[in-house]
């Protein structure tokens, strides 16, 4: 079927929230992982590419994308989104606004909207500026992440540093008065040269509106909420077509693991929920995998019955984290960690893991691709933004999902496995 909407999305995590969030409307929603290397064949209604690029150098991103926007022109799309994260996670240089400068220009469009609310996550934004629950992005626990702590919460000034032309803002007085005024904003904007529009939400009512004073560019940006409205408008005006085909759920294995490298607060919290609960766990130290290696922890994984879901983790509080990234360095102590997650979900696989809990998006990546995972296939939603999902590894079906950070109920990884055995 031909690619109406295609999508790119900058981590893995956030892809299959953005892929669970469109798959709410009951529209085929197929995700890839990178850039296929055949061309498109046997495509969905809705394509989305989860590529490893936020945290990567400019140039790579760009690259990246670049042959992402091709793939998806190649299947047919001719609306794109451009996904990222609902915290803005990104640093001076980019990767956010490099990215839409060039999807623009690729795509020959003046303007675009930059929306990452997510309401029902807590993220709103309110005259240009982000909150998480009710504190500004810059006093959240934000303000620490390992590789992108966001110190300001105003998205007009994250942005105007990253791209080269002017950023605007149509903020909520005109976004509570309807697609038409918004249309006009955008217009007004788009004649004094403004090409980046922050568009302000505090609930799914807005994104409505944005979304449907949107829907006609040929590139939107944000995170997933604003892209939820989109199927169920192309529906409606009849640019999508056909029958919602139903779920299914395959069978999968019961052997699961638990992997968790975000540092994110909730995730802290998820983790001490799960060892409360009595799960075996193993506590990664990139220190002592520096030294050593990470043959400890798979030794200590294949002692395990699978059947516990073990939990590894290397997450920890912004304290431990800065000592790790003092004695290592921020890339190098995130890598170690990676690596050894990767390691870890490989060797579980092969153990008979069928049921692969991942916690962090860039964590989320590194495990995606050890286990050569290609395409996934959108399940249920376990929490907001966090969908089962499912593929083939090695010639395996394994259900896995990835969890962003800051995502999900303090009991999540017992609600994932939880939600499997229910259906
Ligand atoms: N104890 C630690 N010390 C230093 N870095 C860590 C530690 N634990 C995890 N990390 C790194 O922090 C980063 C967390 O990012 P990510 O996986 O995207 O989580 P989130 O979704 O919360 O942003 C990863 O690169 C991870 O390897
Ligand atoms: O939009 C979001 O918040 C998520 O989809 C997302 O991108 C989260 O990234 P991580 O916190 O790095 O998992």
């Amino acid at each position: 079927m031909t690619t109406v909407l295609g999508c790119i999305a900058d981590d893995f995590t956030g892809a299959t929230d953005l892929a669970g969030l469109l798959a709410r409307s009951g529209v085929k929603v197929s995700l890839r992982i990178g850039v296929p290397s055949e061309p498109p064949s046997e495509t969905s209604p809705i394509e989305v590419i989860a590529l490893k690029s936020r945290t990567a150098p400019v140039a790579e991103a760009l690259a990246e994308t670049r042959a992402a926007l091709e793939w998806l022109q190649r299947a047919g799309a001719t609306r794109f989104f451009w996904k990222y994260c609902s915290t803005f996670d990104s640093t001076a240089e980019g990767n956010i606004g490099p990215v839409a400068e060039a999807l623009m220009d690729d795509l020959g469009v003046d303007q675009t909207i930059y929306c990452p609310a997510f309401p029902e996550n807590g993220r709103s934004i309110f005259m240009g500026n982000l909150f998480v629950g009710e504190q500004p992005l810059a006093e959240s626990p934000m303000k620490d992440h390992p590789l992108t702590p966001m110190r300001d919460s105003n998205l007009v000034r994250l942005l105007a540093p990253q791209v080269t032309r002017p950023v605007g803002l149509a903020n909520r007085l005109t976004v509570a008065q309807g697609a038409g005024a918004l249309r006009t904003r955008l217009e007004e904007l788009r004649r004094e040269g403004v090409a980046h529009v922050v568009a302000d939400a505090v609930a799914n009512e807005d994104l409505a509106v944005i979304a449907s004073a949107c829907r006609d560019m040929p590139l939107m940006t944000g995170g997933s909420a604003v892209a939820m409205p989109l199927p169920a408008l192309y529906l409606a005006d009849g640019t999508l077509t056909g029958d919602a085909p139903k779920r299914k759920t395959p069978d999968v294995g019961r052997g699961t693991v638990v992997l968790s490298g975000s540092c994110s607060a909730m995730t802290n919290k998820q983790v001490a929920s799960y060892i409360a609960h009595g799960a075996p766990t193993y506590q990664l130290d990139p220190i002592e995998i520096a030294e050593s290696g990470h043959g400890d922890v798979l030794a200590w994984l294949a002692a395990q019955d699978l059947s516990n879901a073990p939990l590894i983790y290397a997450t920890a509080d912004p304290s431990r984290v800065k000592d790790a990234q003092r004695a290592l360095g921020a890339a190098s102590a995130g890598a170690l960690i990676e690596n050894t997650l990767a390691a870890c979900a490989v060797a579980a696989r092969d153990a008979g893991a069928r049921r692969i809990i991942v916690a962090g998006g860039e964590t989320s990546g590194a495990v995606t691709n050890a286990l050569g995972v290609t395409q996934l296939d959108i399940g249920e939603e376990i929490a907001p933004g966090v969908p089962w999902t499912f593929c083939q590894s090695n010639g395996n079906q394994v259900a896995l999902t990835l969890k962003s950070g800051n995502f999900g109920a303090e009991t999540f990884f017992s609600d994932a496995q939880e939600k499997l055995d229910m259906q």
